[in-house]
């Protein structure tokens, strides 16, 4: 097995022990395939379970021992953000293979402090209604490019709820939260189109409100439902019933939330891009640790990928993807026409394969990636034409339509999901340098080490074209 380490940032030739050409810009030029693929892997934990798991945690009537959770950027964030709100939080060792266990004593809640959500949309519409909860004020900021992802949904509903929240009237970050120890709750009325994280951020710590929440949703999309169905779930495994009257409508009284242990799953969203590279190198990738229930939208990948001429099979603990003989071995990949609506994570992934199909797809039911890393339509749309393809964004969605794709810088916008995607048309484009693959870091920091050490590791143990 070759090493996986960082070298010089010139694209290609790879020489035989240099697997990642990367800089310390993160400049890195995507490897292509040149064969079927024998690939079986595991992934660290899911960021949408683990920040909600640090979450609930941190508002829990007792400890709570968190099994095998992501260790990223996104969930250091969120460690951090309940640490300021005087949540500790320790490392403990575990059984996982990306790092150690967590520890989580919830504390006395205090504000008085400033948190910084980074780009991570789980920190900036989950904590600020924990540092409501909290005593004192909470400043609320995160990087340049997160101050421009929608807020105005949680601010509108923080103040109804009584809480005061200052902010620049954008409807964005940078906003305080003066939290005083408590919040009344009771009904509410919210517009969750742009993301369903409000939703989710309001029933995480409607427990602890002092008449609980009936929460209403009055907008005229609502993205993401699987998300607000784990979040649901993730509350039920710690005793705390959410009811749903009527579709849009959840109700929690006030009840404790229970500690304990918690595994986290692998994240299946990440799960993508590997998945994906079967059916472009052709052969299989298996990932392992597969839950066999969940509400992880990429357990939506069995149904998805077989659209795109693949053949998935899942068994006791893992899911496999059979590719063929793959796009580098002859065999075109059909386009797609599907609404993602419930897996817009998903979509820059799924874009990624349309633009290598040798028939048009549309993909729709996405409009609200706009407010995401980036704008993603516009963003996913450029890198694709400006490696010659052929997108047209639409309201609330892209047109692919196939064209030859030729090699090129392809531009990250400080977006993880942007990167991998640039890596799965790499996979069959020459010449394809991802701008900075270390916006990875979000969620899934090692992904340039299993894309090349673990996918792309034929049979006989040799990285393929490497
Ligand atoms: O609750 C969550 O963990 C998430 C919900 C979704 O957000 P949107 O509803 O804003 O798309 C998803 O895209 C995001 O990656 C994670
Ligand atoms: C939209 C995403 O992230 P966030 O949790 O920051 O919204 C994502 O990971 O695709």
């Amino acid at each position: 097995m070759q090493v996986f380490r960082y070298s010089g940032p010139e694209f290609s030739p790879y020489g035989d022990d240099e697997l990642v050409a990367t800089d310390d810009t993160g400049t890195w030029s995507a490897p292509t395939a040149s064969g079927p693929l024998d690939a079986r892997l595991q992934l660290p934990g899911s960021k949408s379970l683990t920040n909600r798991e640090l979450v609930l945690s941190a508002l829990a009537a007792e400890p709570t021992l968190i099994r095998r959770p992501l260790h990223s950027r996104d969930s250091a964030l969120m460690i951090e953000a309940l640490r300021n709100l005087g949540t500790t939080i320790e490392e403990v060792e575990g059984d996982g293979e990306f790092g150690s266990d967590l520890l989580v004593t919830p504390g006395e809640l205090v504000g008085s402090s400033t948190i910084d959500c980074g780009l991570a949309g789980t920190v900036m519409r989950f904590a600020p209604p924990v540092a409501a909860l909290s005593l004192g004020p909470v400043v609320f900021d995160g990087d340049a490019s997160a101050r421009r992802r929608p807020m105005r949904t949680m601010i509108d509903a923080l103040r109804t709820l009584g809480v005061d929240v200052n902010d620049d009237g954008r409807g964005a970050l940078p906003f305080s939260v003066y939290g005083t120890g408590a919040v009344e709750g009771g009904e509410l009325e919210i517009d969750a189109s742009a993301s369903s994280q409000f939703v989710s951020g309001l029933l995480l710590s409607a427990p602890r409100f002092t008449k609980g929440l009936r929460l209403r949703h009055v907008g005229e999309h609502l993205p993401s439902m699987p998300h607000i169905e784990m979040t649901i779930e993730c509350l039920a495994a710690r005793g705390v019933t959410v009811e749903s009257p009527e579709v849009g409508v959840w109700t929690v009284a006030p009840q404790t939330i229970r500690g304990g242990e918690i595994a986290i799953e692998p994240d299946l969203s990440n799960a993508a891009p590997f998945l994906a590279a079967a059916i472009v190198a052709g052969g299989t990738v298996t990932v392992d640790g597969w839950p066999d229930a969940t509400t992880q939208v990429g357990a939506h990948l069995e149904h998805i990928l077989p659209l795109f001429g693949a053949t998935v099979t899942r068994g006791d603990g893992w899911l496999t993807v059979d590719g063929g003989a793959g796009l580098l071995g002859g065999k075109d990949i059909p386009g797609i026409d599907l609404d993602l609506s419930a897996g817009g994570e998903l979509a820059p992934a799924i874009v990624g394969l349309a633009a290598l199909a040798s028939t048009p797809s549309r993909i729709t039911g996405i409009g609200h990636l706009r407010g995401h890393e980036t704008d993603r339509l516009a963003a996913l749309a450029a890198e694709i034409n400006g490696l010659g393809g052929s997108v047209t964004e639409l309201d609330d969605g892209l047109d692919i339509t196939p064209a030859p794709l030729t090699g090129g810088l392809w531009h990250t916008y400080e977006d993880h999901r942007m990167a991998t995607t640039g890596a799965i048309i790499g996979l069959a484009v020459p010449g394809v340098v991802i701008e900075d693959i270390t916006t990875t870091s979000k969620t899934l920091p090692q992904f340039a080490e299993l894309w090349t050490q673990r996918t792309l590791v034929s049979p006989s143990g040799q990285t393929e074209t490497l």
